[in-house]
């Protein structure tokens, strides 16, 4: 469930008249999601999300406001926030701070097909060709200063093999990542799986779930993409799909040497860092509400595979 702090009709008719987004007609709470409590809030002009924030640093909230505004005046398909009649985006309600935005259409792909993949591609090249030049700043969470810091920490529950491979990984990756301005930076989504997107068919409804969103390198962003949108059931890289979200996404912003030299390791260090993050959710920080974790097994296969196959040859 992600319904953490129920409302009720009253509380958000109340609400939705700091906006000029009509009046409410249906409230409903949303199953999916894991971190925010969700809600679909239907007027008599608009069909909108409600979202209240759990969890997080409150404090970060501004810097997904300005990104997504960003990311939405630059005609990105995303969820741009709703702002009040003063112009304020971030709201509070019942005591959490809470956003509004637009409902996009469509569902999540479960097996994106090339259609799909090439959509996201192209919109995934253009959000890092503007966000190149976005001037907000977060520092990416989940960045090898993170995977240094936190490997430590799920070790003891490995077994000595796996014990072995994610400590040879991590120091393998200071080696050749430990130059932070050797490839090309600027705004990433930071997490954006099959079901962070919405597809109405083959289009690209939007974007959504921006909060592991910060500035770090684009290839970053891309190689999580290609793990998650292009491995099959045995963590092998798809060639077509991998191709299609590849040829789309330089169609919009060509990789440099620097990235096509660094990328299988790059995609090495992305399926390592959500091997660990999922360790780190059953192990050591389980999450305050009862939910069913994510798999940490589907990425130590991907990363296993990776090294033993290396990546595919990049599309020119
Ligand atoms: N702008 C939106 N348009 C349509 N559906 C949305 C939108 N934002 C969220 N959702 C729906 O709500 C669910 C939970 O949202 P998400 O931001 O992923 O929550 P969480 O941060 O809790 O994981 C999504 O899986 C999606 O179905
Ligand atoms: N989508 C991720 C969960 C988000 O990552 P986190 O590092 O912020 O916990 C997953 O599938 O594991």
């Amino acid at each position: 469930m992600a319904v953490f702090t129920p409302l009720d009709d009253a509380q958000v008719a109340s609400f939705l008249e700091r906006f000029d987004t009509g009046r409410l007609v249906t409230l409903e709470g949303v199953a999916s999601g894991t971190e925010n409590t969700t809600f679909f809030v239907t007027t008599d002009r608009a069909s909108l999300v409600l979202t209240l924030f759990e969890q997080g640093d409150h404090e970060e909230l501004p810097f997904f406001v300005d990104l997504l505004d960003y990311l939405d005046e630059h005609r990105l398909p995303v969820p741009g926030p709703v702002h009040d009649r003063r112009g304020i985006a971030l709201q509070s309600l019942a005591g959490k701070p809470a956003l509004l935005f637009p409902r996009l259409p469509g569902r999540h792909p479960r097996a994106p097909n090339l259609a799909q993949c090439r959509a996201l591609g192209e919109a995934l090249g253009r959000l890092h060709h503007v966000g190149q030049r976005f001037e907000g700043h977060r520092p990416n969470p989940r960045d090898l200063h993170w995977l240094l810091a936190s490997h430590h920490k799920v070790l003891g529950y490995l077994t000595p093999e796996d014990q072995t491979l994610m400590a040879d990984e991590v120091d393998t990756y200071q080696g050749v990542f430990g130059d932070a301005d050797a490839l090309p930076r600027g705004a990433i989504h930071g997490d954006l799986f099959r079901d962070n997107t919405l597809f109405d068919g083959d289009t690209l409804g939007g974007i959504i779930d921006f909060y592991n969103g910060c500035t770090g390198d684009l290839l970053f962003d891309l190689a999580i993409v290609i793990n998650d949108w292009a491995s099959d059931d045995d963590g092998r890289l798809d060639p077509g799909r991998h191709d299609a979200l590849l040829t789309a996404y330089q169609s919009q912003r060509p990789l440099t040497d620097a990235e096509r030299d660094a990328w299988p390791m790059m995609l090495r260090m992305t399926a390592l860092r959500y091997w660990l993050s999922r360790l780190l959710v059953i192990y050591v920080d389980p999450p305050a509400h009862e939910l069913t974790p994510h798999d940490p097994e589907r990425f130590r296969l991907i990363l296993k595979r990776r090294i033993a196959e290396g990546a595919l040859p990049l599309p020119a």
